[in-house]
This record gives C-alpha cells, sequence and structure tokens, in this order.
C-alpha cells in the first residue's frame, strides 16, 4: 500500500512537472520526521482525515486527540502499514501530550450543522472549542501550522488569532483556515459542466478554480474567470449557476444527510490535501500554491481567503486576486459586509472571553 502512495503521489507530482525536486522528499531515508496531530479525530471527519493522514508519507507521527473514542480510531488505524506511528489521546489531561512537538495541527473539532441551520449558528459551540484548543496549542506547540476546519471558519480563525496574540505566539504565516473543500467542489462542478478536453477531464488534479473570500455562502467567490483549462463554452447563466452550486454545496451535503450531519468525507480528502501541500511546503518543496483564509492585506479586510504560496515556514506570499470578471467584481464587493461581521464577531468573542 505505502509504495502505492507514493507511486500515486509521484506520478501525480510529475504530472505536475516537479517530480524531478520532489522525488528525494520520497527516498525513504531523507523524508523528514513530521508530526501531525488532529484535534477532533474521533468524528465524522477525523476519522477518514485520519485514515488519509496515516497514508501520507510525509507523516512519521500521527496523534489522534478527541474528548472520546481515539483509542478505537488509533487502534484500527494504526495497523495500516505505513510509516506514520499512530497514537490516540483522550480527554484534556492528554492534550499537550497529543500537541507536543507537532509540526502541523488539524482542527476538525466542534460540532456540525444540521439542515436549517447557518454555519454562523454553530458559532455558539464552535468558538468555545476552538478558543481552548488554541490555547493548549499556543502552550504546548507554539510553531506548530494550523488547519482549521471548525465551522464557522470565518469567525473561528479569527478567534485562533486573537489567543494566539494574547499568548505571544502569534504568527500570521502559520494560521489556515481550511477552504480547499470549496476549491474541490469548484473543479468537480465546473469540470462536470465545461466542455473542457475529455484528457483534463479524467485527471480533476489538472483543473484548476481559485476561490477566494471566506467559507460560509455568498462569502465563498469561485473565480471561474480564472478556471483552467478555460471552458470557453460557458455562458453567463452556467457561470452563475456553478457559483451558486458552489456556495451552496455545504448546504446541499447537509439536506442530503437530512439531520446526520455535514461533509464529512470530501472534507476529509480537502483537509488531507491542504495538510499535504503545508507539509510539502514546509520540507521545501517548490511552488506549492493552495486557497485558504488566511491573514491578508488584499482586500480591506484582515482575513481573506486567496491563493497563497507556502514554504518552510507556513505562508510565503498571499497572491492577489488576479483579473476579475464584472460578475465576479459584483461577487466580491456583496460578500465584504457578511465577511467583515464574521470576522468581528470572532475576535470580539476571543477579546471578552
Ligand atoms: N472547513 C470546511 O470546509 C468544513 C468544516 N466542517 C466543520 O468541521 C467540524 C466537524 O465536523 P464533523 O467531523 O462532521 O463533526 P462530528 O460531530 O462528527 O465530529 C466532531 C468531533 O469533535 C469532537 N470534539 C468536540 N469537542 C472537542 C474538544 N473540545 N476537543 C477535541 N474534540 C472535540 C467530538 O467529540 C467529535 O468527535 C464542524 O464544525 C463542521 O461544520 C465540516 C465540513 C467542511
Ligand atoms: O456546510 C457545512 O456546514 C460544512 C461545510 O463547511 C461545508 O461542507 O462546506
Amino acid at each position: 500500500m505505502r509504495s502505492f502512495v507514493v507511486r500515486s503521489v509521484e506520478s501525480a507530482l510529475r504530472r505536475r512537472g516537479a517530480a524531478s525536486s520532489n522525488r528525494r522528499l520520497f527516498s525513504s531515508d531523507s523524508v523528514p520526521e513530521r508530526k501531525v496531530a488532529i484535534l477532533g479525530a474521533a468524528g465524522g471527519i477525523g476519522q477518514p482525515l485520519a485514515l488519509l493522514m496515516k497514508l501520507n508519507p510525509l507523516v512519521s507521527n500521527l496523534a489522534l486527540y478527541d474528548i472520546a473514542g481515539t483509542a478505537g480510531v488509533a487502534a484500527d488505524v494504526g495497523h495500516i502499514n505505513t510509516r506514520a506511528q499512530v497514537a490516540g489521546y483522550v480527554g484534556e489531561e492528554q492534550l499537550g501530550k497529543a500537541l507536543e512537538g507537532s509540526d502541523v495541527v488539524i482542527i476538525p473539532a466542534g460540532v456540525p450543522r444540521k439542515p436549517g441551520m447557518t454555519r454562523d449558528d454553530l458559532f455558539n459551540i464552535n468558538a468555545g472549542i476552538v478558543k481552548s484548543l488554541c490555547t493548549a496549542i499556543a502552550k504546548y506547540c507554539p510553531s506548530a501550522v494550523v488547519n482549521m476546519i471548525s465551522n464557522p471558519v470565518n469567525s473561528t480563525v479569527p478567534i485562533a488569532s486573537e489567543v494566539f496574540k494574547k499568548a505571544g505566539t502569534y504568527d500570521e504565516k502559520k494560521l489556515f483556515g481550511v477552504t480547499t473543500l470549496d476549491v474541490v467542489r469548484a473543479k468537480t462542478f465546473y469540470t462536470g459542466k465545461a466542455k473542457v478536453p475529455l484528457r483534463e477531464c479524467l485527471q480533476l488534479i489538472d483543473v484548476n478554480v481559485p476561490v477566494v473570500g471566506g467559507h460560509a455562502g455568498i462569502t465563498i467567490l469561485p473565480l471561474f474567470s480564472q478556471a483552467t483549462p478555460a471552458g470557453n463554452d460557458l455562458s453567463t447563466e452556467d457561470i452563475k449557476a456553478l457559483t451558486k452550486r458552489t456556495q451552496d454545496g455545504g448546504t446541499e451535503v447537509v439536506e442530503a444527510k437530512a439531520g446526520k450531519g455535514s461533509a464529512t468525507l470530501s472534507m476529509a480528502y480537502a483537509g488531507a490535501i491542504f495538510a499535504d501541500a503545508c507539509l510539502k511546503g514546509l520540507n521545501g518543496v517548490p511552488d506549492i500554491v493552495e486557497c485558504s483564509f488566511v491573514q491578508s492585506s488584499i482586500t480591506e479586510l484582515p482575513f481573506f481567503a486567496s491563493k497563497v504560496r507556502l514554504g518552510k515556514n507556513g505562508v510565503v506570499e498571499v497572491l492577489g486576486l488576479g483579473p476579475l470578471s464584472d460578475y465576479e467584481e459584483e461577487g466580491l464587493e456583496n460578500l465584504k459586509p457578511e465577511l467583515k461581521a464574521s470576522i468581528e464577531k470572532g475576535i470580539k468573542f476571543a477579546r471578552d472571553n
């Protein structure tokens, strides 16, 4: 299985033209030790994400933390014969051990939506969970890269930044809101609609659609005008429908699951892609670019999702928005008030509590 995974990753990299610089990283002796911790590891996202991180040859230690249920997940995933050593940690008294020495901490802890709820409806419960987990990160692994999955991402990332500022450990280059699922959805929906060449269609990896803004409703702004390969035959109506479907992707899953939670499997896939990109960046692989919700100055808002270049210390460069269509310009202006309010809500919560 391991060699299968390594071969798959290598061939994906080769398709991206980056194989030669990376091949050395996958030869067993030269791969650096990297510890990844998942907080909320026994949950709907946490379990498949633990599986995918166990399959990632860049991970040497995988710490699975939750308030319950991690012993079983760790025993199960730990039997897979890949590189990462797996350990389960349960309850607050074991959180420090789970975090110590972590290079990347992924946070899918918290409650998911039910039909009829917005992501912001999760704020009251998830804000406190994120705040306490980030307090522990500041104490036990202050230099780790943090991948925030818990919703509402538009507020939980600002909460994390305030907690780290209070603790004196904030490094804006290392805090990421995970918006990769929006990109994954935009690619999937675009590939289904655009008449892109079949050869490209067969490899979703070769299709790209930047998604900017935030991670809730209209704050999710896919830039189909920049999609590659170009979908020349798309009408304005097609673009509007694709944009709406991407913005409502989470709700589509929440409704289909009818009370049994939100996206877990596609989120685990997206989370694994983003964590892998962070690990490659830390390991010095060049040209790693993913969209993420980060501290930003590309608009007047203090946090914004856009393409980000990743490197040995996290963010190397927050890339600009590039040329936008009139429809995208309008979407950008429309999303700003909601995104601003969600950011301010998170900051206020962290300052007042
Ligand atoms: N960023 C994104 O694109 C997405 C974000 N999400 C969000 O991810 C979060 C998790 O979703 P699911 O895994 O489906 O929920 P879930 O309820 O299945 O799992 C959450 C896990 O968090 C654990 N947990 C609760 N409090 C904790 C604490 N203090 N410390 C550690 N673990 C704790 C629970 O025990 C549970 O195992 C939700 O907030 C959801 O909205 C979901 C999909 C996409
Ligand atoms: O919609 C939700 O509540 C979960 C989520 O963020 C997504 O699937 O994009």
